[in-house]
C-alpha cells in the first residue's frame, strides 16, 4: 500500500510508527510544514518526508489526514485537483463531517473517517470507522490497515464524536488511572518504577482477561472479592468517593465539550 500521512504531528506520527513497526506499507510519505521534527523518519526504508502535500498525493493511493480541523479545509482545496479515482481519503480529523469533505472534493471520491488513538504506535489502537456511500467499496482497505494496527469497528457517522471521547480521549483517561494506582503503590512502599510496572501490567491483565474470556467485569470482580477481604474494602471505599460516578461524569463532560467545538 502506498500511504501518505498528511500532518505528521502527534497522531500522524503515532500512525507512522505503527505502520513502520508492522511493515504495513509499500511506500510511506509524511508531510508537515516544519520538516525538522520528522526528518529522522527518512532513515527508514521507503519513507519520504516532505512539505509538499501535492507531491504526497501524486506518490500515494491512500491519504491519511491527521491535521487540526481548521487546517483540513485549506489542504483539501490545495490537493483536490490532483485527486484521482485511485485515491482513498481517510480523515482522522475530529468533528469534520464527510459531507463537508464531499463538498470540497466531490461525492465521487472514496472518503473514510477514522478515529484511532495514539496506541496505534504500538499496534494497539481501537479505531472506529465510517464512510461515504462510495467509500463502502474501499472500507475493507481501511479495516485492513487499522486491524493490522489494533482493532477496528464500523459505526454510523453520528457516533464518531462519542467514539472520540471513549477511544481517543480514552487513552488519557486510562493513563491517569494507571498514574493514580502507581501513586498508591508508591505510598505502600514500592519505588516509582516498580509501582508503575505493577500498575501497567495489572491494567493489561484486566483488559486481556475480559477480551479473551468475553466475560462481564463484575463476574471477574466477584472472583477477586473475598468476603470481608481487602479487595471489597478498597472497592467500596473507592465507590463511596465516587469512582464510577466520576468517570461517567468525566466522559459526559468530554462529550459535551466535543459537541461545542465540532458539529456532528
Ligand atoms: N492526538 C490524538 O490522540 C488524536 C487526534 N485526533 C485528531 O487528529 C488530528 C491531529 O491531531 P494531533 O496529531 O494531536 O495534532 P498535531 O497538531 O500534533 O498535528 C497536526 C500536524 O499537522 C501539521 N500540519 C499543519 N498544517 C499542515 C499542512 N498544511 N500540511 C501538512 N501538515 C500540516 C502540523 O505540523 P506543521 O505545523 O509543522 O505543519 C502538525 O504536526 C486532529 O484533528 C485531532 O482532533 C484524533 C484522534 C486522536
Ligand atoms: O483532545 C482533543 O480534543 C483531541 C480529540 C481526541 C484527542 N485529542
Amino acid at each position: 500500500m502506498k500511504i501518505a500521512i498528511i500532518g505528521a504531528g502527534n497522531l500522524g506520527l503515532s500512525i507512522a510508527k505503527g505502520l513502520i513497526v508492522n511493515n504495513a506499507f509499500t511506500t510511506l510519505v509524511l508531510t508537515r510544514r516544519n520538516l525538522e521534527e520528522i526528518q529522522e523518519y527518512e532513515e527508514y526504508a521507503k519513507v519520504k518526508v516532505t512539505t509538499d502535500n501535492m507531491e504526497a498525493v501524486q506518490y500515494s493511493d491512500i491519504l491519511i489526514f491527521a491535521v487540526q480541523p481548521t487546517q483540513l479545509e485549506r489542504i483539501l482545496e490545495e490537493i483536490k485537483d490532483d485527486l484521482t479515482e485511485k485515491h482513498v481519503l481517510i480523515s482522522t480529523v475530529t468533528g469534520y463531517k464527510i459531507s463537508s469533505m464531499e463538498s470540497l472534493v466531490g461525492k465521487e471520491q472514496f472518503i473514510i473517517r477514522a478515529m484511532p488513538n495514539t496506541a496505534i504506535a504500538v499496534g494497539k489502537s481501537m479505531t472506529c470507522l465510517c464512510c461515504n456511500e462510495i467509500g463502502e467499496k474501499r472500507i475493507t482497505i481501511a479495516e485492513a490497515i487499522f486491524n493490522r494496527l489494533g482493532s477496528s469497528i464500523i459505526i454510523p457517522e453520528n457516533k464518531m464524536q462519542a467514539a472520540t471521547v471513549i477511544c481517543a480521549s480514552g487513552i488519557a483517561f486510562w493513563m491517569r488511572l494507571i498514574r493514580a494506582t502507581t501513586q498508591g503503590g508508591v505510598q505502600l512502599g514500592f519505588d516509582a518504577e516498580d509501582a508503575q510496572e505493577l500498575s501497567m501490567q495489572t491494567c493489561l491483565g484486566a483488559a486481556s482477561l475480559l477480551i479473551e474470556s468475553g466475560k462481564h467485569p463484575e463476574e471477574e470482580i466477584d472472583k477477586v472479592t473475598t468476603p470481608r477481604g481487602c479487595t471489597i474494602e478498597g472497592l467500596n471505599e473507592m465507590e463511596h468517593n465516587g469512582l464510577s460516578s466520576s468517570l461517567i461524569k468525566g466522559i459526559q463532560a468530554s462529550f459535551k465539550k466535543i459537541n461545542t467545538i465540532t458539529t456532528n
